[in-house]
């Protein structure tokens, strides 16, 4: 089944690539190039819905009547700093910042407040567009988040991240590890019960 990724993010790309491993997985920027899209929803919901459409729509207009588009709007919500970044989670620094620029921003944000570590989860909304109707799923994963980047591995935030039950980073545990209970797989996997359904 041919599904087009409404997502610019390389490591959530490599992501649903691996997830869906029996799929045609395919960016949507390899069928049509660039395209900037507002995030000005104030839901990962919202934001979701609205990646998911744009794209459904830009490849309705050039024939490509019968696809499956998915998106991901996803984010990490630290409550001790009045839940940010959440939904601000890849503006964080501003907008077109990298993913170290956020990260030493949300450092920062921690050190002001004396937190070395402090509870954090992250959220993915993935929306599926399919014949113009559209599907909403969530996932969620609790943890930690320190005052420091520790190991390489995974992508965004996931060097500060440590999820419950480990007491290593994201970055240090690698893919294969988070693969096993990441936001983004439990929204999968709902997900693809929902393709189960409609397809
Ligand atoms: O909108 P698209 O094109 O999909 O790409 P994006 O990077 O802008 O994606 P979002 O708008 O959903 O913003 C998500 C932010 O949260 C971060 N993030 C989301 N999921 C993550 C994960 O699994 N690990 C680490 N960081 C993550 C990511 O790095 C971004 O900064
Ligand atoms: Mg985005």
């Amino acid at each position: 089944m041919k599904i087009v990724l409404a997502s610019a993010n390389k490591g959530k790309i490599a992501e649903f690539e691996k997830l869906m491993p029996h799929d045609e997985v395919i960016a949507f920027s390899e069928i049509l190039g660039k395209i900037e899209i507002d995030e000005d929803q104030d839901t990962f919901k919202g934001n979701a819905i609205k990646k998911a459409q744009t794209i459904y729509d830009e490849l309705q207009k050039i024939g490509q009547k019968d696809v499956i588009v998915i998106s991901d709007d996803s984010g990490i919500t630290v409550p001790a700093l009045n839940n940010e970044p959440g939904i601000y989670s890849a503006r964080y620094a501003g907008i077109g910042s990298t993913d170290k620029e956020n990260n030493e921003k949300l450092i920062q944000n921690l050190n002001a407040k004396n937190l070395e570590i402090t509870p954090a989860f992250y959220t993915a909304c993935i929306s599926i567009v399919y014949k113009n109707e559209v599907y909403t799923v969530h996932g969620w994963m609790y943890g930690n988040v320190i005052n420091k980047e520790l190991g390489d591995g995974g992508f965004g935030y996931d060097p500060m991240f440590i999820p419950n039950g480990f007491d290593k980073t994201l970055g240090e545990l690698g893919y294969e590890a988070k693969k096993g209970f990441s936001h983004r797989t439990k929204a999968l996997n709902l997900a693809k019960k929902v393709l189960d359904v409609i397809l």
